[in-house]
């Protein structure tokens, strides 16, 4: 379905991916790790279409992934705008309006009723369909990340992109939608990316999991080389000495402090 072949991206003269070579099939629920900034939204933003590779090929059903948005592909970000002056019924078809070819703002008659339908149908789907009258302001953490993926699935998408989605979450309701995801995956037979800086998320969600990282590095141009997959796991297969291991190479470095010129040392 996604095969990635020699991909390199570059932003200027920084190297932020190279060498990335996969293939994914239709299905799986793949969990992206690694060090903040090693190019992991970048990745799913190619996948999106709102970035392309620097060089290489990343194909969908072996053809190029196209630069526009279309229905194949959702995505959830950590965090994202809602309309606040609309309810969480008139969010989600608002999202419809925009998906629409020839956008102008605005549905009307039938194509207006079907988005209501929609709309109520995903919305039962998440969970939320105790509160479509609401406002964004009077929804929680959980319920607004509930009405993202809506908006996200509400197209019908292939494919859900999920940038760090539970990063901002407390553990008890990041429970909730951990389960709502595994549903969702489910139910429409979904082919999952999601970026997450929790390995044990990585491992427990997914069913393949990636780690990015830099192999190469040049003290004197820390730019010159980008990150790749350094693992490509197939989760429920590995061992647990293999997860410490990725679990230390995922911890930031900390570095002491220099002690203060300033402060006096003595007693
Ligand atoms: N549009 C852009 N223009 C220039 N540089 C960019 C752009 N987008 C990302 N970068 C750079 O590319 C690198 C990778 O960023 P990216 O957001 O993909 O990393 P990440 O692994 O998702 O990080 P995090 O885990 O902190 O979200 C960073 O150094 C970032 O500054």
């Amino acid at each position: 379905m996604i095969t990635a072949k020699n991909i390199w991206k570059r932003y200027n003269d920084q190297v932020v991916l190279e060498r990335i070579n996969i293939s994914v099939n239709e299905g799986e629920f793949v969990t992206l790790v690694g060090a903040s900034g090693c190019g992991k939204s970048t990745f799913l933003k190619m996948l999106l279409g709102i970035e392309s590779p620097s060089t290489g090929d990343l194909l969908l059903d072996n053809q190029p992934i196209r630069t526009e948005p279309d229905s194949d592909r959702g995505i959830v970000f950590q965090h994202y705008s809602v309309f606040p002056h609309m309810t969480v019924l008139e969010n989600v078809m608002a999202a419809r309006a925009f998906a629409r070819k020839g956008f102008s703002g605005y549905l009307f008659g039938q194509a207006k009723r079907d988005a209501r339908t929609a709309a109520l149908e995903i919305l039962e789907q998440v969970g939320l369909s105790h509160a479509i009258t609401r406002y964004p302001h009077e929804l929680s953490g959980g319920m607004r990340q509930r009405l993202a993926i809506a908006q996200a699935l509400l197209g019908k998408p292939r494919i859900l992109l999920l940038d760090e989605p539970f990063g901002a979450l407390d553990p008890g309701i990041r429970a909730d939608m951990h389960q709502l995801v595994l549903d969702l995956w489910r139910t429409y037979k979904l082919t999952v990316f999601m970026v997450t800086h929790d390995l044990k998320e990585g491992f427990y969600l997914g069913t393949r999991l990636w780690v990015f990282d830099k192999v190469r590095h040049d003290p004197q141009a820390p730019s010159a080389y980008g990150a790749t997959i350094t693992y490509d796991l197939p989760i429920g297969k590995i061992d647990t000495s293999l997860y410490e291991q990725i679990d230390n190479q995922l911890r930031p470095v900390i570095i002491p402090d220099e002690p203060s010129m300033e402060t006096p040392t003595h007693d």
